[in-house]
């Protein structure tokens, strides 16, 4: 059961706090070096870029009156030089900083991808793909402005405010306190939608969450959709989610609106107020037409950083919400790992025990309750019985993609749970019914499992799964190329073809899980010997519906009530005439 359903809101389990931002910092430190060069860069642009208002300030007052043409023509060359290098200067920073970002989110997607890598199959269980998949794509893309541009640029116009205020307050004190009247006003603004504007650019990401989730859903279930006609329906859910989103975004956007809003009449506003009292208490000492025209100027450039400021904070409370998203997945904990110093489990036997096992998915609901049972190296074990008895539940368990509820499981006598997952599992080869084909060539799908196996090699084991038939119909033969979905192939193609990746990992416990299902009797029959020949020396488990399949393993398990309810050959359960010996006759009956 998915615990976050395609249109339902994920909770947040561990909001932005402090800890996540010291953990964006770890990315952020490791660009250090270009990242200064960037902010000197900057620095010197704005610095150079503040000395326009002074040579202004300069030419009305001083080089105008004395009608000075050559000094004037050496101020303007001068104004325009400081443009250009400005613009220079912003341009190599600007270079520099969007490779910094790239690096940063290249970090952190690949980090997210090593965990998603090592997260147990029940994280997996629980959300929709899409949920996933946004995470590592979108929202890293969403983050990237903010950690590379977005420090520096804070930085930066701190400083430029810094320096601003010291410019202004030298050329008049007065008129500087007038500009800084008004910035309560504006921190009040702030802090006043500062929560509510949070909540909404974390509504934002759920949206664009659901929806990504819905379409992963669509496209994956296409086929069934329009076997059941169901696409106006669907046009209808993906309507409401994109709705949802729409809505959401535009909610957060006022906030983002309302912020440069109130920056741009107060600076409006300051600006007026600089040229009312400037020009009521103009005198040729002190309050000069010069300094009139300078205040303004200082006024506009004190109020553009702190619009910058605002729409910096803006993309920040953007960016956390991705951020809480992002380091959620990140500190996800891998609950099936590696115990400290576990061993590697040497090349097995084969030997399986279940020593009273208990396993639940979900805390309190046992599937399985105190299993014990012994298989000898080498043996064949089917197991059989009802739709969601738990068959597949126990063959998870043998690979611990889950972890025990209760009890132990060894292989060779060793604990599972006290050896390495890499030693345990590249031991055994496991075959389901969907067999998951990856986008490549059919030869490199077979050697999925030993990526340094010869062509040769590959050839042998589709040969010995007859795969090779079919496989050299192919134009391309092995080189044929085939995608996620299997396209070109038939289900019990991909299947042949996972039998060969299987057998080509050459490994000591075999897993079957309803593996020949979509293999037609035909194949089937021409498959058993491939198939005696990919058992015989093998520990294998079977799981089959279709009984004829697993008539000649070693021993028959049938799963039912939480545990074993029978256990023997055929030959025996047959004779004690009880639920297995019911099963097959009803299907000999079918057939
Ligand atoms: N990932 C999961 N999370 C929670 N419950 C699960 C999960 N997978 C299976 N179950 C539940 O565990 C029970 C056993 O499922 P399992 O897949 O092992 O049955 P099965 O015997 O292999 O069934 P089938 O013959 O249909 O393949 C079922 O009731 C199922 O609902």
């Amino acid at each position: 059961m998915a615990r976050n359903k395609f249109d339902v809101d994920e909770n947040l389990e561990s909001p932005f706090n402090i800890k996540h931002f010291r953990r964006a910092m770890v990315y952020i430190r490791r660009k250090k070096k270009p990242m200064l060069i960037a902010f000197a860069l900057s620095a010197l642009s704005a610095a150079i870029a503040l000395s326009a208002p002074l040579i202004m300030q300069h030419v009305v007052d001083v080089t105008i009156p004395a009608k000075d043409m050559g000094a004037l023509a050496g101020w303007s060359l001068l104004m325009l030089a400081t443009i250009v290098v400005s613009v220079i200067l912003a341009t190599i920073r600007s270079r520099i900083m969007t490779s910094v970002g790239q690096d940063i989110i290249f970090d952190i997607r690949t980090d997210l991808f090593k965990h998603l890598q090592e997260l147990p199959f029940k994280y997996y269980d629980d959300r929709p793909q899409g949920k996933i998949l946004i995470r590592v794509v979108n929202y890293v893309n969403g983050v990237s402005d903010v950690l590379s541009n977005g420090i520096i640029n804070f930085i930066l116009e701190i400083v430029n405010l810094i320096f601003i205020a010291v410019f202004m307050f030298a050329v008049d004190v007065r008129l500087s306190f007038i500009i800084l009247a008004g910035l309560p006003v504006f921190l009040g603004v702030m802090l006043l939608i500062k929560t509510r504007q949070r909540r909404a650019w974390q509504a934002v990401s759920n949206k664009s969450s659901n929806l990504n989730a819905y379409l992963q859903e669509s496209i994956s279930g296409i086929g069934v959709t329009q076997m059941f006609s169901r696409e106006t329906r669907n046009e209808g859910i993906f309507t409401r989610l994109a709705g949802n989103f729409r809505t959401a975004w535009m909610k957060a956007l006022r906030y983002n609106i309302l912020i440069p809003f109130s920056v741009d009449n107060l600076s409006t506003i300051v600006t007026a107020m600089i040229f009312l009292v400037g020009l009521l208490t103009l005198d040729p000492q002190n309050m000069t037409l010069g300094v009139i025209l300078a205040m303004s100027s200082y006024a506009a450039r004190f109020w553009q950083p702190i619009l910058n400021l605002s729409n910096l904070y803006n993309n920040f409370i953007n960016a956390v919400a991705y951020l809480e998203r992002i380091f959620e997945t990140l500190d996800e904990p891998v609950t099936v790992s590696d115990i400290p110093g576990a061993k590697a489990l040497p090349p097995v036997q084969g030997r399986v025990t279940f020593d009273d096992v208990t396993f639940a998915y979900d805390p309190g609901l046992n599937i399985l309750e105190n299993i014990s049972f012994d298989v000898a190296a080498g043996e064949s074990v089917a197991l059989v019985g009802p739709t969601g008895a738990g068959k597949t539940t126990v063959v998870n368990l043998i690979s611990r993609f889950y972890n025990l509820t209760g009890g132990r499981i060894l292989i060779d006598g060793q604990d599972i749970s006290q050896i390495t997952l890499k030693s345990l599992r590249s031991q055994m080869g496991i075959m389901l019914q969907d067999s998951f084909i990856f986008s490549g060539t059919i030869l490199d799908n077979i050697r999925y499992g030993r990526p340094d196996a010869t062509e040769e090699e590959v050839i042998a084991a589709a040969k010995a799964v007859c795969a090779d038939d079919f496989i050299r119909e192919f134009d391309q033969g092995y080189q044929t190329e085939v995608n996620e979905r299997g396209s070109k192939l038939s289900q019990g193609q991909r299947q042949l073809i996972s039998f060969a990746r299987t057998l080509l990992a050459n490994p000591r416990i075999l897993i079957l899980d309803e593996a020949t299902s979509s293999i037609d009797a035909q194949t089937e029959r021409l498959l058993q010997k491939g198939l005696n020949e990919l058992l015989k020396g093998r520990t294998s488990f079977i799981i089959a519906h279709r009984l004829s399949t697993v008539k000649n393993c070693d021993r028959i398990m049938y799963v039912s009530n939480k545990g074993i309810a029978e256990s023997g050959s055929h030959d025996e359960l047959i004779a004690r005439r009880g639920l297995y010996h019911r099963l097959y006759t009803a299907q000999k009956m079918e057939a």
